[in-house]
């Protein structure tokens, strides 16, 4: 089935915006025209949004709008480093500053000079380099690690987080003077479970983006989108990637993705579950195709109880099935 974008009122960088976003749903496009606006400003950028809902794709695209995009973009993990290595990291050190540090570093603060700095998981850094970014944020001087010289810095700061800040800041894990230095101008993106209508655009997107690599382009079947639509994807955009490449693969160069190229734990839905319901309540509607049987018992590695199971069928039927499609 074919989902086109319905259309719009909005500017041309909005519209390229839902292209790259691949949605025109009415919390993105609140979105969109945030980016667009805070795009040409200075200001330092919060995006909130939970893990894998596009926070670094939100940070490339304001930095591909501003006036800085023909300069560097540098995206930096602050959950992912320790106190010191993230200190290094964040703003260099000189030769000597601590052991093992047998030659000068820059940091990012300095290697960002004229362009824009991504700094992602902002409400794990430690508390003593929350004050060194504040430093930064209030005078626009750091000061690499054993260093004793100021240095200017000129660059563009978004954060994002997955957590409130504000509930940090009162808990005393974030400072509020940061906090408001770096909020100026929030975006909050909407996890994929409450625009559950962008999955459709979005998944035939992901498809085409991999089209080069597995030579094929499966489309999905309307019931393997009602499967993806009824799932919450606590894991955002980023696990419906998966879920697709995961799906891409298990149909091996078929035209089609069914339900039965989904992992288990996405197709066992409530969807799927009425689905079965319905083939139990009209057997002669839920006639099953020899492709499914086949599916599902290559997925069970033909446990027979398990994929009646699964097909919501008793074990004697499925044995008919394999007989009548000659499985063996
Ligand atoms: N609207 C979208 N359309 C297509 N792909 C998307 C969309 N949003 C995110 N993605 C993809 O999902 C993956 C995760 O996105 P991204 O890294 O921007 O998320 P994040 O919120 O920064 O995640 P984390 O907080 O875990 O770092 C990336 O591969 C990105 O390209």
């Amino acid at each position: 089935m074919k989902h086109q974008p319905q259309k719009i009122e909005c500017s041309p960088i909005q519209l390229e915006l839902s292209q790259k976003f691949h949605s025109c749903s009415k919390e993105m496009r609140h979105m969109y025209s945030i980016i667009e606006k805070v795009a040409v400003t200075e200001f330092p950028v919060l995006v909130r949004g939970e893990s894998g809902s596009g926070k670094e794709l939100v940070a490339q695209a304001i930095h591909h709008y501003s006036q800085r995009k023909n300069e560097v973009f540098i995206a930096i993990n602050c959950a992912a480093l320790n106190a010191n290595i993230l200190e290094s990291e964040l703003f260099g050190h000189v030769k000597g500053a601590f052991t093992g540090a047998i030659r000068e570093h820059k940091g990012v603060f300095e290697r960002a000079a004229g362009g824009t700095l991504f700094l992602d998981e902002i409400a794990e850094i430690p508390l003593e380099l929350q004050a060194k970014l504040l430093r930064i944020l209030e005078t626009g001087e750091f000061t690499p690690m054993g260093g004793e010289k100021s240095i200017k810095s000129d660059v563009r700061i978004i954060t994002a987080t997955h957590r409130a800040l504000r509930e940090e800041a009162r808990l005393g894990h974030f400072r509020q003077d940061l906090l408001y230095r770096l909020r100026v101008i929030p975006i909050f993106i909407p996890p994929l479970r409450e625009r559950k209508q962008d999955i459709p655009l979005i998944a035939e997107a992901i498809l085409k983006e991999q089209q080069d690599s597995v030579k094929t382009s499966p489309r999905l079947t309307q019931q393997a989108i009602n499967v993806l639509t009824n799932y919450d994807w606590p894991g955002n955009v980023r696990e419906l990637k998966n879920t697709l490449l995961y799906a891409l693969t298990m149909a091996n160069g078929q035209s089609h993705i069914d339900v039965t190229d989904l992992p288990d734990e996405i197709s066992h839905t409530q969807y799927h579950s009425d689905y079965i319901t319905s083939l139990k309540q009209s057997p002669q509607r839920g006639k099953l195709k020899k492709d499914t049987v086949q599916k599902m018992l290559f997925k069970y590695q033909y446990d027979f109880t398990l994929t009646a199971q699964a097909l919501g069928i008793s074990r004697t039927t499925l044995w008919r099935y394999r007989k009548l499609f000659n499985l063996s």
